[in-house]
């Protein structure tokens, strides 16, 4: 039976994001439907997604090196159980600067195998990029792994065109016409604005949203003063340190989002630690 073939996420995993009694394996293998959903975090709130903010850091809370140079900070077990958190989630999502310094696949590629006799893949997340310039480049491995079947068609959420119409509906076609879907939500100062972006991404039938970064992203959630925006937070913290030429994200955090957060659990994955943490009601 498929339940027992299915290799199972950690139980970390399970615990933060189904109740005990939802039985998901077996149900969340892609199957080439782009549009098709998958198990997802029970979601608190109708008009939104449920929101996991996740990322890895250094401990001295570094995620990136000097000039933003992208580390492996993860070990191969921290690595496979983010793999395992992007399989659960709708959606997977980061920022335009992540997009272009990393040329990420937010793919679900480090899974243990499937069973031989299985046709189809783990499920993959729909992969989304904040982008209020359409910046990404339209030969970036999220078409690439698009166009081969290997991922789900990338959307950039962006705003209204605020100069030159003419650059931006070229850019808008250029993009369109390599395979991105362009979603436009309303801006707060010239930045896509984060309530309206997971009300909109709920509409597009969304019910979990993985959000990986960077350090910008990472402070617009954790800074988000108008609503709550975010459900879980889970990190991995690796144990060595960048210095401080590294790209910190917690520098210009105030909200009062980061008090209302409880610890859950704290679990060893080979060398690394992953703490879960989970947004309290207010
Ligand atoms: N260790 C880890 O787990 C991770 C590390 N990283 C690292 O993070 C670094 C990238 O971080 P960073 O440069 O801060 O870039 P981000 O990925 O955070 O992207 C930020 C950009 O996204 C666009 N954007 C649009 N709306 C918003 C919004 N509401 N809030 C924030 N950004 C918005 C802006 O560009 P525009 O105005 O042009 O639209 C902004 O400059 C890389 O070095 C990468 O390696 C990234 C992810 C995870
Ligand atoms: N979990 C985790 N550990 C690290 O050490 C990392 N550097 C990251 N980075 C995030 O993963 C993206 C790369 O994804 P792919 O391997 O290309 O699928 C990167 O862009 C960051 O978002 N994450």
């Amino acid at each position: 039976m498929l339940t027992t073939e299915v290799p199972r996420p950690p139980a970390v995993l399970l615990d933060t994001f189904f109740d005990p009694s939802n039985d998901l394996t077996g149900l969340s293998l892609y199957t080439g439907d782009d549009n098709a959903l998958m198990p997802t975090p029970r979601s608190l709130d109708e008009s939104r997604p449920y929101v996991t903010l996740t990322f890895a850091q250094s401990l001295d809370a570094k995620i990136a090196g000097k000039g933003g140079k992208q580390l492996i900070l993860s070990g191969s077990e921290s690595m496979a159980m983010t793999h395992w958190m992007r399989r659960m989630h709708d959606a997977i999502m980061v920022g335009i600067g992540t997009a272009l310094n990393d040329d990420p696949q937010l793919n679900t590629r480090r899974l243990p195998p499937l069973p031989a006799e299985h046709s189809h893949k783990y499920h993959l997340p729909r992969p989304v990029v904040l982008d209020t310039n359409l910046r990404l480049s339209s030969n970036c491995k999220l078409l690439k792994n698009y166009k081969a079947g290997n991922g789900r068609r990338p959307w950039i959420v962006t705003i209204a065109p605020r100069t030159d119409i003419g650059w931006w509906n070229n850019r808008r076609t250029v993009l369109e016409e390599a395979g991105v879907q362009i979603i436009e939500v309303e801006s707060n100062d010239g930045q896509v604005h984060i309530p309206a972006l997971l009300r909109k991404l709920r509409e597009l039938g969304v019910r979990s949203l993985m959000v990986e970064g960077g350090a910008r992203v990472i402070q617009s959630f954790f800074n988000e003063s108008q609503a709550k925006v975010f459900d879980s937070v889970i990190v991995t913290v690796a144990p060595t340190f960048v210095g401080e030429d590294g790209v910190g994200y917690g520098a210009n955090i105030s909200g009062g989002s980061v008090q209302n957060l409880k610890h859950v659990q704290s679990a060893l994955f080979g060398r690394d630690i992953v703490v879960v943490l989970e947004s309290k009601e207010v």
